[in-house]
Formats: structure tokens, C-alpha cells, sequence
């Protein structure tokens, strides 16, 4: 057995390229005949020869007549010549065959008078005009289309035309997708603690299905050495390439390594890059299997940078390069020196630039992949990227659709997603919003660089007692204007019943508190309140513990993992739990002042104002919305007065 604790750390370059090199000689592709019906998408493995010409007769171009050339010579305007049908000409429509007699056709348009099986016609015929000759479009026995064509649909028409039956095309390629893991069901099953719904197996065939590959789906393996080995040992057979997810790393039920080590080579076993390090490159029986991490954002790391271009070049196609844009990077980025780190982001079109700003990192975050509009790679042997560089980002998202979404930077509230619901269902789908969560102050801070369309903030001064307001004039010089959006009560979660009967800040000291994190508007609250109530932070168990939303704050609680935590009553309310409300609070929207202007204000102004959105609001729970809609515009631009 495997018992090497340290795994290899190759650059993604250099394994590609040694595993490509491996299997270089591995095999060449099947080939087989299929209907023309069925070859849409497929590659040709040899050329393809036209077993009819098309036309295969000469036929009419245009409604009109079919004329004998030579007896429409001498017409002029002066001098009308008549024709008679049967002898002199035959009605045709676009499409009929030309009897052998005539060599030209006269449009309709161009005929002066017909009656009684006579036309008059007043300019000559030039021989073959208006005809399609026989072999216009294919000729029989041409070559129709070459070897190594991905047929598309009018190459299918093409063949129906040439009278092909059937064509030599490359076998699917098909790729086995095993997962393994004791502690997977099958999303039909109710989960207990400890199980994991298995849902990789099926981002894996989406992906292989996107790199033109067939998806083969085999079913979820426990963690059992012989079980995993017949399974690979089927796919093996059955498939031109396997994928085993999950057990790639050192634990003890990780059975992937020695597996393909005792039925076929290991040629690569850890990648320099994160996440998707413990990625397992082999070969049995030259088809390669690939052992990915069992994390969705590692897996997909690895299909996307290695499963990709190996399947393309594999099934002889191009690896279109990612789409690339430049970004100035909102946040540092802290990244290790040993990988080359895969940053997921949000992208937004702000004054004209892209900013970039940086998502949940976790291996295990799927969602991670589902919010990102791009990913930064951060090189080997870089300890982080600095806020404001420019930096190169792999679009994941169409670039239209990053411009058309309004971005916010700041507080959480539930009242944001509801907002970005109602914008992307009046706009059929074109504008959106994007949130990201770092507190009001930070959210502030993105309106001052520039970064971000608005800021949702909540932002209690303690010397005027009052929200936002005094903030702004502290930290920004810009003219900016607040919208206003809900007045929202703010207060103490605690389990239902509320077992530990707090009823106040006081009540924080011995009970496991869970906190929001630094900089949000609703820790600087609570800050307050302790220091008001002279209550020292060391003294809350739990104080320490950030999460950066209401929603997951509530959750917790629910859960039993914190007995109170301070949030909004909407929060408590989607989870069942009581609520001590604590104080109303100001939740505004900042911005800078030039941005009323744009449309993607003007749409978020326009929602805020519908009856469907107020009532949505009103109907969590908690918000007061007399004042939503209002704009105030702070001038902060200091003039300048200059004298001689
Ligand atoms: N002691 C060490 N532990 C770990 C290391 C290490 O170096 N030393 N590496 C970590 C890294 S990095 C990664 S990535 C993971 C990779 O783990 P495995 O490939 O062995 O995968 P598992 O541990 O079995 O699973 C990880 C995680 O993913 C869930 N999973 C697995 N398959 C699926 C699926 N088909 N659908 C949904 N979710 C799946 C699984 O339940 C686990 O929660 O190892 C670290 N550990
Ligand atoms: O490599 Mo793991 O994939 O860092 O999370």
C-alpha cells in the first residue's frame, strides 16, 4: 500500500505536458459508420465523395421561360419579337428542369406580354442565363468534405444532397466517470449527518459533455479497495478514458493512487496548483485515468485545466484559449508560495474599467463557481497580488452580461437578493445584481475607490447617534448621494423560546455568542452597545466567531452551534427563531452622485419603487419602508476658491 505522505508538486504546464507525452502513443481512435442523420457534431475519420451531383440536371434559376437562345438574339425595344410556346419556349418555375432544347430562361419580369401561348419579349436571352447547370453545387465524385470535419448542420444537408448514406466517423469518445466515497447518497435519499449528497458526478458530465466528450456515469462506489478496483476495471474496459473522484489524498479510505498503481502506472500524483492538488495522472491499458479531489472547486479546477486539454487533443480538437480581460484587483490577495492559486471572482464594468473582486475560497464552495463571472491565477512563487493591480482574468461569464450588472459592495441584507430578483424579472433576464458581502465600512471604502455602482450601508455613529450620514462626510470628499432604502429592526437571535432568557446586551456575558465580522455595521452596533453597557469584548464567548451574513448567522443558531447573535428580525424569522429587538436602523444605498445618471441606476430606482417589491419586503418582516426611493445628494466636493 501507498504510504508516501508527501505528494509531488509539478506546475501544471510541466504535467500536462509529461502526462500528454506519456500517452502520446497510447492509442488511436476508433473509427465506425453511422447515418448522415446522426453524424451532426461528429468527426469524420475519412473523406467523403459526392455520389450525386447536385443539380443533377439543369434546371430554372427563376419563374419565367425557357428559351432557345439563338431565337432571342435580334430583340430589341425596336424591334418585339414573338414567341411561341412549345416551339419557341416552355413556362418554367424556379426549379424545373430545362428540356434538352432550350439553353436560357427570361424572367417573368422581363416579358412583355403573354397570351394565348405567346410571349412578347423586347431584350435577347444570353445563353444559360437564369439556369442552374447540372453540377452547379457538387459535382459526383468530388470530394465533399475531408477527413478530420466536425460536421456541422449544413454539411449534413450537403451529404443528403450527394445522396451519402452513411459516413466514416471517430467512435464518441467515451469518458468514465466513477465516484466514490462511503459517505455519498444519491440525491433521492434523505441525508442524515454524515452523508454527502454526490452531485461532482454530475458537474463531471455537464464539463465532459462541454468538451465534446461522452459522459459514461457508473455508480457511487464506497470507499472499498476491491469494489473501487472493479469499477475502474469496468470502466477501463468500457470507456476511452476514466475519471476516479474523490480519494485522491492520503486518508485512510483514499484507495485512488494504489489502484491505478497495481493495474496500471501512476505518472503524477500532487499538482503545484490549488485547489486541486492531490489530482492523480495514470494509464491502464494506455487510456488514462485521472484520480480528481473529491472538493467540487478542486475537480473542477482539474477538468478544467487538465481533463480539458487532454480529452481535446485526445479527440484531435482545438483547446480554445479562455477569454481574457483586464481587472484592477479590489482586495489583496494572499496566496501561497508552493501553488499557482486559482482566485474565483466577480467582475464589474465601474467608470468604464472592470474591477475584480474576490469570492469565497473554499475547495468546497460549489457556489463559489456559481457566483464567479471569472478566475485570476496567481502564479507560483507570489505571495499574494496587491488591491488596485491590474490583473489578467479568465471570463467564465459572457462580457455582456458583466456589463449589464449593477454592483454592490457592502452590508447584507435579504432585502438585496429580492431587490435582484425584481431587476432581473422586469429586465427579462438582461440586468442583474451582484452582491458581495464585506461589511458597510468596506462598502464605503468601494464607493470612495470607485469600485463599486453602490454600497449598501448601515453605519452607526456613536458621538450624533445617528446612521450613515456622518460617516460619509468623515471619509468621503466626492459628491455622493444615498438612496434610501429600508428603515430595519435590528436585534438579538437566539433559539426559539429563547432557553438562556436574554433580554438585553447584558445578558451576552456566559452564553456562546456568534459575531458578524469586522466592519460590518451591525458588529460596530454591537460594539457599542457592550461599550455603552461597559461590557469588555473578551468577556462574550464567541466574539471572535465571524460570519458574514444574517442568513448564516441565523443558521448557526438554529443549528445549536451559538446561542445568540446579533441580526436582523427577517433573518430570524425565515429560520423560526425569537428575536429581542435592539434598535431601528438606517440600511441605505451609497453611491457616487454621476452614477443617478446611468441606466443601471435608473433600474434599481425603478424597482425599489414597485408596489411587488415593497410588499415582498414588507411580507418578511421587520422593515419599515416609508422613506425607499428617497434620494438625498450629499455635495462633499470642497471648492476651491483661488485668488491672485
Ligand atoms: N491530511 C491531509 N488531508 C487532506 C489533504 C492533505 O494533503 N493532507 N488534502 C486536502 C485537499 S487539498 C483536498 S482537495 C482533499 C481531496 O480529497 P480526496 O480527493 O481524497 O476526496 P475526499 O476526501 O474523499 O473528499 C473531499 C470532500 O469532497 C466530498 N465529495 C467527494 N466526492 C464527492 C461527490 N462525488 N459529490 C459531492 N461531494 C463529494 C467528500 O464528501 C468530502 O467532503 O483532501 C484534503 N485532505
Ligand atoms: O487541493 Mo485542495 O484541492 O487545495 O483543496
Amino acid at each position: 500500500m501507498y504510504m508516501n505522505k508527501y505528494l509531488s508538486n509539478v506546475p501544471l504546464e510541466e504535467g500536462l505536458e509529461k502526462y500528454l507525452s506519456v500517452l502520446k502513443n497510447s492509442r488511436v481512435r476508433d473509427t465506425e459508420y453511422i447515418d448522415i442523420e446522426e453524424s451532426l457534431n461528429r468527426m469524420s475519420s475519412d473523406a467523403v465523395y459526392a455520389k450525386l451531383s447536385s443539380p443533377f440536371y439543369n434546371c430554372s434559376a427563376m419563374d419565367g421561360v425557357a428559351v432557345k437562345s439563338k431565337s432571342t438574339f435580334f430583340a430589341n425595344e425596336q424591334n418585339i419579337i414573338t414567341l411561341i410556346e412549345g416551339k419557341d419556349y416552355v413556362e418554367v418555375d424556379t426549379g424545373d428542369p430545362i428540356p434538352k432544347q432550350f439553353d436560357a430562361v427570361i424572367m417573368i419580369e422581363d416579358i412583355l406580354e403573354k397570351d394565348n401561348n405567346k410571349v412578347k419579349i423586347y431584350k435577347p436571352a444570353i445563353p444559360w442565363q437564369h439556369i442552374r447547370c447540372l453540377g452547379e453545387d457538387i459535382v459526383e465524385k468530388e470530394m465533399l468534405i475531408p477527413s478530420f470535419h466536425n460536421i456541422k448542420p449544413q454539411d449534413v444537408g450537403a451529404m443528403i444532397s450527394a445522396r451519402i448514406d452513411k459516413i466514416q466517423v471517430f467512435k464518441e469518445f467515451k469518458v468514465g466517470i466513477i465516484p466514490t466515497g462511503t459517505e455519498l447518497i444519491d440525491r433521492y435519499t434523505d441525508p442524515k449527518i454524515g452523508d454527502i449528497i454526490e452531485f461532482n458526478s454530475r458537474l463531471f458530465e455537464g464539463l465532459i459533455l462541454d468538451y465534446e466528450g461522452k459522459p459514461i456515469l457508473y455508480p457511487i462506489v464506497e470507499d472499498n479497495y476491491e469494489k473501487i478496483k472493479h469499477s475502474v476495471l469496468q470502466a477501463i474496459k468500457e470507456c476511452d478514458m476514466v475519471l476516479v473522484n474523490a480519494g485522491s489524498s492520503q486518508g485512510r479510505e483514499d484507495y485512488t493512487y494504489d489502484i491505478i498503481d497495481e493495474i496500471g502506472e501512476v505518472c503524477i500524483h500532487g499538482l503545484a496548483i490549488k485547489p486541486g492538488k492531490p489530482a492523480i495522472l495514470g494509464h491502464i491499458q494506455g487510456k488514462p485515468i485521472i484520480g480528481i479531489p473529491g472538493y467540487p472547486v478542486s475537480a473542477w479546477v482539474v477538468m478544467e485545466n487538465m481533463v480539458k486539454p487532454i480529452l481535446r487533443k485526445l479527440i484531435y480538437k482545438d483547446l480554445e484559449t479562455a477569454k481574457i480581460i483586464h481587472a484592477a484587483l479590489s482586495k489583496r490577495v494572499m496566496s501561497s508560495l508552493k501553488y499557482e492559486e486559482f482566485i474565483r471572482v466577480k467582475l464589474g464594468f465601474i467608470d468604464n474599467k472592470y474591477v475584480a473582486t474576490p469570492i469565497k475560497r473554499g475547495a468546497g464552495t460549489i457556489t463559489s463557481l456559481v457566483h464567479a463571472d471569472g478566475v485570476i491565477r496567481v502564479p507560483q512563487n507570489i505571495e499574494g497580488i496587491e488591491e488596485g493591480s491590474l490583473v489578467n482574468v479568465e471570463l467564465l461569464k459572457d462580457d455582456n452580461n458583466i456589463k449589464n450588472t449593477i454592483i454592490s459592495i457592502g452590508s447584507h441584507d435579504i432585502v438585496m437578493d429580492i431587490i435582484n430578483d425584481e431587476l432581473i424579472k422586469s429586465s427579462l433576464g438582461k440586468v442583474s445584481l451582484s452582491s458581495t458581502h464585506v461589511g458597510s465600512f468596506q462598502g464605503m471604502l468601494a464607493i470612495k475607490k470607485h469600485e463599486s455602482h453602490i454600497a449598501p450601508i448601515h453605519l452607526f455613529d456613536t458621538d450624533t447617534e445617528s446612521y450613515n450620514i456622518p460617516y460619509i462626510e468623515k471619509y468621503i470628499e466626492e459628491d455622493v448621494a444615498i438612496i434610501k432604502l429600508v428603515r430595519r429592526t435590528q436585534g438579538l437571535i437566539v433559539k426559539k423560546g429563547n432557553p438562556f432568557n436574554i433580554k438585553s446586551i447584558k445578558d451576552l456575558v456566559n452564553i456562546r455568542y456568534i459575531n458578524r465580522q469586522k466592519g460590518s455595521g451591525t458588529r460596530i452596533l454591537l460594539d457599542y452597545l457592550l461599550n455603552k453597557e461597559g461590557i469588555k469584548k473578551s468577556e462574550i464567548s464567541g466574539y471572535e466567531r465571524e460570519e458574514s451574513t444574517h442568513m448564516s448567522l441565523a443558521k448557526a443558531i438554529q443549528n445549536g452551534d451559538a446561542d445568540c447573535g446579533m441580526g436582523v428580525y427577517s433573518a430570524a424569522n425565515i429560520f423560526g427563531l425569537d428575536f429581542i429587538p435592539i434598535c431601528d436602523e438606517e440600511y441605505d444605498l451609497l453611491l457616487n452622485e454621476n452614477m443617478l445618471k446611468t441606466d443601471y441606476i435608473k433600474s434599481l430606482l425603478d424597482v425599489i419603487n414597485k408596489e411587488i417589491f415593497k410588499e415582498k419586503v414588507i411580507s418578511l418582516g421587520g422593515y419599515n419602508l416609508d422613506n425607499t426611493g428617497k434620494v438625498i445628494k450629499l455635495k462633499r466636493k470642497v471648492k476651491v476658491e483661488y485668488s491672485n
